[in-house]
């Protein structure tokens, strides 16, 4: 049998998750932050990043669509508009755009999704699937890698402005906006687990599904590193940073 967390049990076990299992932890963003990468390896990143920021939306949306609660909705579906933007206004997806222009990728071959890497797309598309097919509080719980987001996202900015002559505050300004959006939508996330947690197995379901998240982040990393970083791993029809500037010539 299971015992009952109390809600201040239930989030240091969800922090104590983030500490072990977190992507800040993968050697690919050591690499990252560090400077040691070249430019095409940190096109790759940007590229098969921008899959998992153009699901996000519909992740979110998928959450709007399942809950009966109208305030739930009204709280949730800022997440939406942060990612989309609103009349007039930038949202983050334009923002990730704004970096992958300033990286010299074509904006084209960015939204078509062609030079993927397979597991990125079978990562992303599984949390879409998980977010679809678990209950809700799985779902929003899945959400909760994001208070773990500001922490890497400074070293992030800090490593790669110090780092790399081809990347410029502009260019990182997606990140500049997560810092405020990811607490205020984590804590959100947090509050409500910890209160709609009341049985121990609704408690373990939500810190599996914390794991499993980590688990979506981590194993995009592994791809782009097995691709990127070892010679001779990039998968058929995925971005090649040399055959691309052969190309060029
Ligand atoms: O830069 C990062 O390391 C990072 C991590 C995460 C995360 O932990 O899932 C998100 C983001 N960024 C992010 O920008 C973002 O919009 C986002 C939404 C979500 C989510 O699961 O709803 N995670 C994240």
């Amino acid at each position: 049998m299971e015992t009952l967390l109390t809600p201040e049990e239930l989030e240091i076990a969800l922090r104590s998750i983030g500490a072990e299992r977190y992507h800040n932890r993968h050697p690919f963003h050591g690499l990252l932050h560090g400077g040691k990468l070249n430019k095409g390896q940190v096109q790759a990143w940007a590229l098969n990043r921008f899959y998992y920021q153009s699901r996000i939306p519909m992740k979110d949306a998928t959450i709007l669509a399942r809950t009966e609660d109208p305030d739930l909705r009204l709280i949730w579906r800022q997440r939406i508009i942060d990612h989309d933007g609103n009349e007039g206004e930038d949202g983050g997806i334009a923002r990730w755009l704004k970096l992958t222009d300033a990286l010299g990728l074509d904006r084209n071959y960015v939204l078509s999704g062609d030079g993927l890497l397979p597991a990125t797309r079978f990562a992303v598309d599984a949390y879409l699937h998980f977010v679809r097919d678990r209950s809700l509080l799985e779902a929003i719980a899945s959400s909760l890698t994001e208070l773990f987001a500001p922490a890497i996202i400074s070293d992030r900015v800090a490593g790669m402005l110090a780092n790399y002559d081809f990347v410029s505050p502009t260019a990182l300004a997606y990140f500049e906006k997560r810092l405020h959006q990811a607490p205020r939508d984590a804590n959100f996330a947090l509050d409500y687990v910890k209160r709609e947690a009341r049985r121990p197995d609704q408690q373990h379901a939500v810190l599996q599904a914390l794991r499993f998240k980590c688990d979506v982040l981590w194993s995009q990393l592994d791809a782009l590193h097995h691709a990127y970083v070892a010679p001779g791993n990039i998968p058929p029809g995925a971005f090649d940073p040399v055959r691309l500037s052969a190309m060029d010539r």
